[in-house]
């Protein structure tokens, strides 16, 4: 599998921003099972909202795919015929790395993987999209231009699954979700320095915003039901059915 994440273990002095290359690529498994409580049981649900939402003949969006781990888990569980998925995401050397664990699968759903911007990637004839921590990294001003297309692309009854790191309007309950989240992260393994480097690279490239506001944009762009399906401390997980 993968190997252990020490990226951010020694004293860095300057920590740079967070970027989805190579060293990360080798140790992401293990660092997002560490790092977002729920992750697992996330990935296994949205293998089994796709058995429920996928409509034959029509394509499944992973955007954001990484390693293809929520790809993996659809293809295992979509029933529907003539289904195609889609897998985007815009950096190199994860795709490269899907290709590789895609390729040693044997699930029967065809699957494209794309590497580009999910923004220059049109959506057609979508019965499911997942959002599995991607929109996070992409900024606020052009988050709901995302969610507008994935809905005008989406059948009449298809889904959304978008899953976030989340903030709180409340100042102490903001404070105790980040304070529990770093629990759950010492209590895996990370040193208090570890969190602490963690945190900083992810300052301005991460950026959180509160259930109410991702739940008033699903809204907004047309979504008919909107709601929290499941949450962990600062990490939620919403559906969005059209
Ligand atoms: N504009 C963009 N276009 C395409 N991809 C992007 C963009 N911005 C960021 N990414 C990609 O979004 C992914 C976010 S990780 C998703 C986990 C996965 N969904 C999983 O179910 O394991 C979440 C995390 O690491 O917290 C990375 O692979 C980025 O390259
Ligand atoms: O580690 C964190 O603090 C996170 O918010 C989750 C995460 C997981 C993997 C890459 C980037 C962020």
């Amino acid at each position: 599998m993968s190997e252990k994440d020490n990226i951010f273990a020694k004293p860095l002095g300057e920590v740079a921003g967070f970027s989805f290359d190579q060293k990360v690529v080798e140790v992401f498994p293990d660092m997002i099972q560490r790092s977002v409580p729920g992750y697992t049981t996330i990935v296994a649900m949205i293998g089994t909202l796709a058995e429920r939402f996928a409509q034959s003949g029509s394509r499944c969006y992973d955007l954001g795919c990484s390693l293809g781990a929520a790809t993996l888990a659809m293809r295992h569980r979509i029933p529907a015929a003539e289904c195609e998925i889609f897998a985007v995401d815009n950096s190199e050397a994860m795709i490269q790395q899907a290709r590789t664990i895609l390729a040693a699968d044997s699930g029967q759903v065809p699957v494209q993987l794309i590497c580009d911007d999910l923004q220059n990637v049109p959506i057609t004839n979508a019965s499911v999209a997942v959002l599995n921590f991607t929109l996070q990294f992409i900024p606020t001003s052009e988050r709901r231009e995302i969610l507008q297309k994935i809905y005008d692309g989406l059948r009449p009854g298809g889904v959304l699954i978008l899953s976030e790191k989340v903030a709180f309007s409340d100042g102490d309950h903001q404070e105790l979700m980040i304070d529990l989240h770093h629990a759950f992260k010492a209590a895996n393994g990370y040193s208090a320095l570890e969190i602490a480097q963690k945190r900083s690279a992810l300052e301005n490239v991460l950026i959180p915003e509160t259930l109410h506001d991702h739940r008033e944009r699903l809204k907004s762009v047309g979504f008919n039901s909107v709601d929290v399906w499941f949450q962990c401390f600062n990490f939620a997980s919403l559906i969005a059915i059209k």
